[in-house]
């Protein structure tokens, strides 16, 4: 974290996970080239996390992975990587992220998917102003999937990511999120979802992939 993140702050601290990039985002791979998939994943993610550090209330952006590629990237333009805890999976690789930001005395902590090469910094800033300090979560746009969920303050994320996560959050007591903010919404899982993106407006890095 730099200065800017200081814990002390009351804004919300974002972990954003990631795979190691030939490995994530296979489904996009069911009627797409291979070429320039990894170089896709990592604009997505990159625009993703951009976007998010410009949003109002968000103080900080941490990545949990192990791609070197992408701590590269990411640790040049400052922005804090930590290693992945290996072959645990995705809720593992937010609980250790959990943990470690709290030990440093980061109090409002959220998980933010790394594939939304669409999101608008206003439209997050908007949910984080909808959710306050309760324990809620954003529904992807089909309404199974999770692109935020927030914890509430001082208390652990308890992530539910994976199958009808919406479902599992919802049942774990957070507040769903529902507003005009389809940006936050979009995620990219297929390439009809990729189109969808673009139409609503894409990151450069992202746009710049895909020509
Ligand atoms: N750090 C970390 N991130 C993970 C792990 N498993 C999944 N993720 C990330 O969690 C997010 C949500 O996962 P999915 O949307 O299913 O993404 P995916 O597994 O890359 O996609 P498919 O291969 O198409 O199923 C993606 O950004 C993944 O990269 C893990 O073990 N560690
Ligand atoms: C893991 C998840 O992502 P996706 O739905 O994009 O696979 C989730 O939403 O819990």
């Amino acid at each position: 974290m730099t200065a800017h993140d200081a814990p002390e702050d009351d804004g919300v601290h974002l972990l954003v996970p990631l795979k190691p990039l030939h490995l994530a985002k296979t489904r996009l791979l069911a009627d797409r080239a291979p070429d320039g998939h990894i170089e896709l994943v990592a604009a997505m993610a990159l625009d993703t996390v951009t976007a998010a550090r410009r949003a109002p209330g968000v103080s900080g952006v941490v990545v949990v992975s192990s791609d070197p590629v992408l701590t590269g990237e990411l640790t040049a333009i400052g922005v804090e990587v930590l290693p992945d805890v290996p072959g645990a999976g995705l809720n593992a690789a937010l609980r250790h992220g959990d943990a470690l930001l709290r030990s440093r005395g980061v109090r409002r902590l959220g998980a933010l998917q790394a594939d939304l090469p669409a999101l608008r910094p206003a439209e997050l800033g908007a949910v984080l102003d909808a959710a306050g300090t309760d324990r809620s979560f954003c529904p992807d746009l089909p309404g199974a999937g999770t692109t935020l969920l927030l914890a509430e303050p001082r208390l652990p994320l308890d992530p539910r990511f994976g199958a009808d996560s919406a479902a599992e959050h919802a049942r774990s007591g957070a507040k769903t999120l529902l507003g005009p903010w389809e940006s936050v919404r979009r995620d990219v899982d297929t390439t009809a979802d990729l189109a969808a993106a673009a139409a609503l407006g894409l990151g450069p890095r992202s746009a710049r992939q895909l020509g």
